[in-house]
């Protein structure tokens, strides 16, 4: 839906589809009725477009992709009617402009956005293409260096970058209100020639350059999307931006949409940004409880037990999420010494590369906390335990902190498979601990698998989720069985592998094969990283061939 407005000579068409205003085809009916009105009403001298709620507009609805994404007016053909408009059009952007909803903004005429806005054509990751225009009015815009690195990529970009590069005409501070700054902007502009501002009629500033431009991006995408059809589909069609008129322009962008849309790539790379958002409403099987109904525990003070390659990563993750306080306790010297120093040099990486400031990167330093002894961690309100994989081990470690921590400390642990109740019963509160189990490297894996133990309460699940979630983490409850989900599905693949090895492959055959297949890292690179003496401790504790595999299984076969 749409809402319509005049104030002041300025129509104002507020899309209105909460959360996140998705241009679903009502959207997409709603801007053009009003835009007939606003253009018939003799009294309206400029329009804005605005988003009603948090944002103006993410984009496309995707949940339409299957149906409803044809309906007249397509998104291809509104963008086309907004630009013509021969009344001047601001965008005005708060919160996101996202694909669909930032190639609108682009066939507006002019654009404004509060300072905190982002903007993005991240269609990429879906595994199409920004298929309203975006891959031939940015070029215009922004020129095709700059467009490649954009679409190929879709990474989101401050308002303020997009007005250093000429997307965005006016930015106002971040608390301004956004609809009373866009009505007086278009008060402003009313009267003005709109010849040049209709990005399609624009010429495409570096097209003389786009073969070279075109070879470098190939490259670095050939480098970094491995595998992924999409983002040389987008490289294609911004080339055509420079090579041909616009209208020609976006026959070859609906070809390329028209390839992309439905493909497998495509399909499971929607499913995945849903099962994304599915997994933050976790539940307890047969209860009655869940995300909605339970609230996690006040988590200020995080401790990390052991600074391998596990508990580094941890601790970077945690003081990305903002924690202030980060104890970690290491009692092998040279263990701490390496891990403090692994920590701080990639800290010192990030604010290099300005991924973080000088002094966030002070303060995360500060933040972290070298504790000697279990009696330091008193007062903290989560424990997350990342040592060697041996149950003696982590049975110790956890008797002590049922003895030392607080009663309404989470105790947490970063087993891979082994039994989180069997830990548990260890401390005389059972329902404190459960299981959060990272994937390495920590700090860089975006999986975290949160084990559910059968005494953990429902405040402990509610922390570890909220946690996660804090630091990023596509957060998923899992139950609490040998190799929890993760390790489960990674098994089969590993026995494939390794079968493979028995048939004569090399490691680094098996590895080649499955990066240029698109993995970021080759399986038995994963093992020299996780370290294969944790697999071979998690095979032996199985007792892959006791009673429990049935005569003829695979596993007692070899
Ligand atoms: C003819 C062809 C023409 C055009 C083709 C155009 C293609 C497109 O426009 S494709 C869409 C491009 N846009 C995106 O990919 C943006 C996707 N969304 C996001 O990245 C994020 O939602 C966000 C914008 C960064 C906001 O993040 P956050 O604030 O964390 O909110 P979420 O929890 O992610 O989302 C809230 C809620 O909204 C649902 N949702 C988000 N985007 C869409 C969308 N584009 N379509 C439908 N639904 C969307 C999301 O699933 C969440 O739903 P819940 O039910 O609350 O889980």
């Amino acid at each position: 839906m749409a809402n319509y407005s005049v104030r002041n000579q300025v129509a104002i068409i507020s899309l209105c589809s909460p959360p996140v205003n998705a241009l679903s085809s009502d959207v997409r009916r709603g801007i053009l009725d009003s835009l007939k009105k606003a253009e018939q009403d003799v009294k309206v001298a400029a329009i804005v477009i605005c988003g009603e709620g948090r944002t103006f507009c993410v984009g496309a609805d995707i949940t339409e992709f299957k149906s409803e994404f044809k309906t007249f007016p397509n998104l291809f053909e509104l963008v086309d009617i907004l630009e013509s408009s021969p009344k001047p059009i601001v965008a005005a952007i708060h919160g996101h402009a996202f694909g669909g909803g930032l190639e609108v903004a682009l066939a507006c005429h002019y654009r404004v956005a509060l300072s905190s806005a982002k903007l993005a054509l991240p269609e990429v990751k879906l595994g199409i293409l920004p298929g309203a225009g975006g891959t031939q009015r940015l070029p215009r815009l922004i020129g095709i260096d700059s467009s490649m690195q954009w679409i190929a990529f879709g990474d989101e970009y401050s308002a303020q970058i997009a007005a250093n590069i000429g997307i965005i005409d006016r930015i106002f501070p971040s608390n301004a209100d956004i609809l009373e700054s866009a009505v007086q902007y278009a008060q402003s502009i009313i009267g003005k020639s709109l010849i040049n501002r209709r990005v399609s009629k624009l010429p495409v500033k570096d097209a003389s350059k786009v073969s070279h431009i075109m070879e470098k991006y190939k490259q670095i995408v050939g480098k970094k999307s491995r595998g992924a059809i999409a983002p040389m589909v987008c490289l294609e069609a911004i080339k055509h931006a420079a090579l041909l008129p616009y209208v020609e322009g976006m026959k070859k962008e609906r070809m390329g949409i028209e390839a992309l849309m439905g493909s497998d790539q495509s399909k499971s790379l929607i499913y995945m940004f849903f099962a994304e958002r599915q997994v933050r409403n976790w539940t307890i099987p047969g209860t009655g409880i869940n995300s909605k109904n339970t609230k996690p525990i006040k988590v200020e003070k995080v401790a990390v037990i052991g600074l391998g390659t596990m508990g580094r990563g941890i601790v970077l993750s945690l003081l990305k999420a903002g924690i202030k306080h980060v104890s970690v306790m290491e009692l092998n010297k040279t263990a701490r010494e390496n891990g403090l120093l692994f920590i701080k040099n990639i800290l010192e990486g990030y604010a290099a590369r300005g991924t973080i400031s000088e002094t966030q990167k002070r303060s995360m330093v500060d933040a972290l906390k070298p504790v000697s002894n279990f009696e330091m961690l008193k007062d903290t309100d989560l424990v997350i335990e990342a040592v060697f994989e041996s149950m003696s081990i982590k049975k110790d470690i956890f008797a002590k902190l049922g003895q030392v921590c607080k009663p309404s400390a989470v105790l947490a642990t970063n087993t891979s498979a082994l039994d989180v109740d069997e830990i548990a019963m260890v401390t005389p509160k059972p329902k404190q601990v459960v299981g959060m189990h990272f994937f390495a490297p920590a700090h860089v894996m975006k999986l975290l698998e949160n084990v559910r133990g059968s005494k953990s309460s429902p405040q402990v699940i509610a922390t570890a989720m909220n946690m996660g979630q804090r630091m990023g983490k596509v957060t998923v409850l899992v139950g609490n069985c040998h190799g929890f989900v993760g390790n489960r599905m990674f098994r089969h693949y590993t026995v494939e592998t390794d079968f493979m090895l028995e048939e004569g492959a090399y490691p680094e055959q098996v590895d080649t094969v499955l990066k240029k297949f698109g993995f970021a890292m080759g399986r038995y690179q994963v093992g020299d990283l996780s370290g294969n003496d944790i697999g071979y401790r998690m095979r032996t504790k199985f007792e892959m061939t006791n009673k429990q595999q049935p005569p003829g299984a695979p596993e007692r076969e070899r």
